[in-house]
């Protein structure tokens, strides 16, 4: 049972300046106190309630039910709901006041309007019908994000880092990234996460390489403005932090006291637990740049637990063949247009560094895409800066590391243009190049396309 006690000082200025509907009874059922607009409900003023016993005024039918009397008897709250002689329906909330002997010695009860009530409940269940639809949307997306389409893993190494990275995902534990540009580091992060206990939760990324040193405490445990950071959106999900190398010796030892103790301290000093699967990524080799004091210790052992490599493209060539054909058909199928790539090109593209790694691949191919003249296309449809010139000396192609079938796919392009520019007719073409004049027809097929 809980002990009120009201200050008698106050008591009445605290009933006259109400605007809300209150009244105070004593343990006789005696009205001793009515706030202003109390009355308004039952037809009468609050000073004609004054001295009223409720037990009259409930057999008058002003009070149906009273609720005095079930404070009494109950010696606790009692909500009612009263229907009022003006019609409307009232929500009514009595609790009792003690003395000192632990007795009723007042009973106080508020109204409130059933419609008041109805409009608040009617607002509350919009606002769980929409809670639940954005739930639901919510979750959608992170299903659609979820699923990378056209995910190529034929290379031994992308399969196994796949792989490594699937069997570590239910032990919730930290996991590790390594790779250049591009390699998809995030991408295996994000399977990660879907394939964890944490898939219903979020999964944020925060990249260390660009966030400016200032901002990075605030992005991720938040500001005395109101703005919740990272680690608190996170609760019970996965915060990926790219390129874990680049934060600052400072940071990093913020980083490795949050981590340890799984909680961060506010502006204000409240102490914030949470519960968050850490993963990061880095591009070097960290165990080295802890040798050489470039890196955290503390921080190394904290997020080093499974780590897992995704070695560059020029060193996935199974992945690079099936990736280059799956971007020419997603960029092809983007643009609403039909290209081919020369075998020639194929191989070309195969031999190519890819310094940026798929990132860079799926640049060109939608450049080539987009900028390609034929249908065919060549490896003259590079942009410029991939272009390989075919060189007029032997020696100046061989240095250029060109592939045989891409040179001489281009030789035989540009004199076949150079053939029809000069001998006008197929059949001339054909005399002259020594060739059938069905060959001369299929080659410019090729090369000018439909
Ligand atoms: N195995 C894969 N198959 C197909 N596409 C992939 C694969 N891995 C990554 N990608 C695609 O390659 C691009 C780069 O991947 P991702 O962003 O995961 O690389 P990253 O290593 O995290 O890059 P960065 O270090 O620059 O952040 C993305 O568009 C991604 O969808």
């Amino acid at each position: 049972m809980s002990i009120f006690s009201i200050n008698p000082d106050t008591q009445f200025e605290i009933i006259d300046s109400t605007d809300e509907d209150l009244i105070v009874t004593n343990r006789a059922g005696v009205i001793v106190q009515a706030s202003r607009i109390s009355g308004r409900h039952y037809g009468v003023t609050p000073e004609s309630l004054l001295g009223r016993s409720v037990y009259d005024l409930e057999q008058e039918k002003v009070f149906v039910p009273a609720i005095t009397p079930l404070v009494l008897k109950e010696k606790k709250k009692v909500v009612l709901v009263q229907d009022t002689p003006n019609g409307t329906r009232e929500l009514i909330i009595g609790f009792p006041l003690f003395d000192e002997a632990g007795e009723v010695e007042h009973v106080i009860s508020y109204s409130c309007e059933w419609s008041e009530l109805v409009v608040i409940q009617d607002y509350l269940n919009d606002m769980e019908a929409e809670m639940a639809r954005m739930k639901e949307e919510l979750s959608l997306l992170r299903r659609e994000a979820a699923v990378p389409e056209g995910l190529v893993l034929a290379s031994r190494s992308t399969s196994e880092a796949f792989a490594g990275g699937l069997e570590a995902a239910e032990l919730d534990v930290p996991i590790l990234l390594y790779g250049e540009h591009g390699t998809g580091k995030a991408t295996l992060a994000r399977e990660i996460h879907v394939h964890s206990r944490r898939s219903e939760e979020a999964f944020l990324t925060l990249d260390c390489r660009t966030v400016p040193e200032a901002l990075f405490e605030r992005e991720l445990t938040g500001d005395s403005d109101g703005k919740i950071g990272m680690l608190s959106i996170a609760e019970g999900g996965t915060l990926y932090l790219e390129g874990i190398d680049r934060l600052s010796p400072y940071l990093q030892n913020r980083l490795a006291g949050w981590l340890k103790e799984k909680k961060y301290q506010t502006m204000e000093g409240a102490e914030v637990p949470f519960d968050v699967r850490i993963m990061a990524s880095a591009e070097g080799d960290l165990s080295g740049a802890v040798q050489d004091g470039a890196f955290s210790r503390e921080l190394f052992y904290l997020i080093h637990l499974v780590p897992i490599e995704l070695r560059p493209l020029m060193d996935r060539k199974e992945d690079l063949s099936s990736l280059i054909p799956l971007f020419l058909d997603r960029f092809c199928e983007k643009h609403g247009v039909r290209k081919e790539l020369s075998q020639g090109l194929f191989e070309y593209l195969l031999e190519c560094p890819w310094p940026g790694n798929i990132d860079e691949l799926a640049n060109v191919m939608e450049r080539l895409v987009i900028g390609g003249r034929n249908k065919l296309l060549t490896a003259d449809d590079l942009p410029m800066e991939y272009r390989v010139p075919a060189g007029d000396s032997l020696s100046e192609i061989e240095m250029d590391g060109r592939p045989l079938p891409s040179i001489l796919e281009s030789v035989e392009k540009r004199v076949l243009m150079a053939a029809k520019q000069k001998y006008g007719t197929t059949t001339e073409m054909a005399k002259q190049l020594g060739i059938s004049q069905p060959s001369v027809v299929r080659k410019l097929k090729k090369y000018e396309g439909e």
